[in-house]
C-alpha cells in the first residue's frame, strides 16, 4: 500500500547540508498498522512527511495505493493529481493542529469544504465521523473546551474526512498521558479493523509499537536498520527491535562448561511444561536463569533463559527435543549473545 524506494532527503539551509534520509526502502502492506521507531533526529518525521509529499524527497520514489506520488507534477504548489492522491491519505499530528476559532464540527468540515461538498453533505459526513471517534455529543464545542485525547479524536475525524485508505500518524500520542494514549491507540486499531485502513505511524516509544503495530521499522541516522513483522522479529535472536520490545533483562550468562539457552514461545505454546518434560526425559538438572511473558501485537510471547549441564555438544539432543516442540531455541555464548 505504501512503498518508498531509495528515498533520500537532504535539507539545505544557509550553506549547510543535512541528510535526513539515506536511501530508505519501506514497504507497508494494505490493512496493516506499521510503526517507525527511532530516537530524536533519526529521520522519522522527515520520512512520514515525504510519504504524502508535504516534504519533497531529494531523490527516490514514493508510491501510495498504486500511484507514484513522486512522478506527479508539483513544485511549490501541488498539481491537481497530487492533491487528489493526497486526499486519500489522512494525517494526524502530535499537537492536533485544530483551528481554535472553529467548533469541533467546523474543524472536521474543513477538508470537506475544500473538496467542495455542500453544507448538508458536510454536516452529515462530519456527524458520522464524530460518531465514529466517539465525540458525537461535542460537535458544537470549541477545541479549548476539550481534553488532549478529545482533541486528537477530532484530529482523527478530520483526517478521515476524505475517506482515506491510508492514515499517517506523526507522534499522535506523544503529547498525551498513558491512559489517553491507550485509548487513542485503541481507536486507531479499531479504525484499522473496521475500515480496513492502512496506518503508518511514527513514534519514539516502544510501547506504542508493542501495543498496536503489526510491523515495525527501526530508524537510526536517517536509515532503516531493521524492519519486518513483529512476530517474525520476535523469533529472530539477532533482532535489536525484538530485544528492545521485549527486554529479557540481565539474567546473567551461566558458567563455563554449561550451556545457556534462550527459549522463545508464542501463542499457545506451553509456557511451563517443557522445562519439566525436558528434565524428566533426559534426567538433567535445569537451572532457570530468568523468564518473562508479554502480549505483543495481540500475541502472547514468552522468553526463558535456562542453563543445562555440559557443553553445547553434550546438549544437541535436548536442544533438538525442544525445537521439535515448536519452540525457538537459541544457544547463547558466554557473553549472552546468540551463538
Ligand atoms: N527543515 C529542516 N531543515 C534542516 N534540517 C532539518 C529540517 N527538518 C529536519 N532536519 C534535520 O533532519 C534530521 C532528521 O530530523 P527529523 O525531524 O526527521 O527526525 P525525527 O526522528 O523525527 O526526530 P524528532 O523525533 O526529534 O522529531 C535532523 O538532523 C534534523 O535536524
Amino acid at each position: 500500500m505504501i512503498t518508498t524506494k531509495d528515498l533520500t532527503k537532504v535539507y539545505r539551509s544557509r550553506g549547510r547540508e543535512v541528510t535526513a534520509l539515506h536511501g530508505v526502502d519501506l514497504h507497508v502492506r494494505e490493512g496493516e498498522v506499521y510503526g517507525v521507531v527511532g530516537t530524536s533526529g533519526a529521520g522519522k518525521s522527515t520520512l512520514i512527511r515525504c510519504v504524502n509529499l508535504l516534504e519533497r524527497p531529494s531523490s527516490g520514489s514514493v508510491t501510495v495505493d498504486g500511484v507514484e506520488l513522486t512522478a506527479l507534477p508539483g513544485g511549490e504548489r501541488a498539481g491537481r493529481e497530487l492533491r487528489e492522491a493526497r486526499r486519500r491519505i489522512g494525517m494526524v499530528f502530535q499537537h492536533f493542529n485544530l483551528l481554535s476559532s472553529r467548533t469541533v464540527q467546523q474543524n472536521v468540515e474543513l477538508p470537506l469544504e475544500i473538496i467542495g461538498l455542500d453544507r448538508t453533505q458536510r454536516r452529515r459526513k462530519a456527524a458520522e465521523l464524530l460518531d465514529l471517534v466517539g465525540l458525537g455529543d461535542r460537535a458544537r464545542s470549541y477545541p479549548s473546551q476539550l481534553s488532549g485525547g478529545q482533541k486528537q479524536r477530532v484530529g482523527i475525524a478530520r483526517a478521515l474526512a476524505g475517506d482515506p485508505k491510508v492514515l499517517l500518524s506523526d507522534e499522535a500520542t506523544s503529547a498525551l498521558d498513558p491512559e489517553t494514549t491507550r485509548s487513542i491507540l485503541k481507536l486507531l486499531r479499531d479504525l484499522n479493523q473496521q475500515l480496513g485502513l492502512t496506518v503508518l505511524l511514527i513514534t519514539h516509544e516502544m510501547d506504542v509499537i508493542k501495543s498496536v503495530c503489526d510491523s515495525a521499522a527501526l530508524m537510526r541516522g536517517g536509515r532503516v536498520v531493521e524492519s519486518g513483522g513483529l512476530t517474525g522479529l520476535l523469533a529472530d535472536p539477532n533482532s535489536q527491535l525484538a530485544r528492545e520490545l521485549f527486554p529479557l533483562g540481565d539474567f546473567g550468562s551461566g558458567h563455563p562448561g554449561r550451556t545457556v539457552l534462550e527459549i522463545t514461545f508464542q501463542g499457545d505454546a506451553p509456557a511451563q511444561p517443557f522445562v519439566s518434560q525436558l528434565a524428566r526425559t533426559y534426567q538433567i538438572d535445569i537451572n532457570i536463569l530468568g523468564a518473562a511473558v508479554e502480549t505483543i501485537a495481540g500475541l502472547m510471547v514468552g522468553r526463558m533463559r535456562v542453563e543445562l549441564p555440559g557443553s553445547h555438544q553434550d546438549n544437541v539432543v535436548p536442544i533438538g527435543y525442544l525445537r521439535e516442540q515448536g519452540l525457538q531455541v537459541d544457544v547463547l555464548d558466554v557473553n549472552g549473545a546468540a551463538a
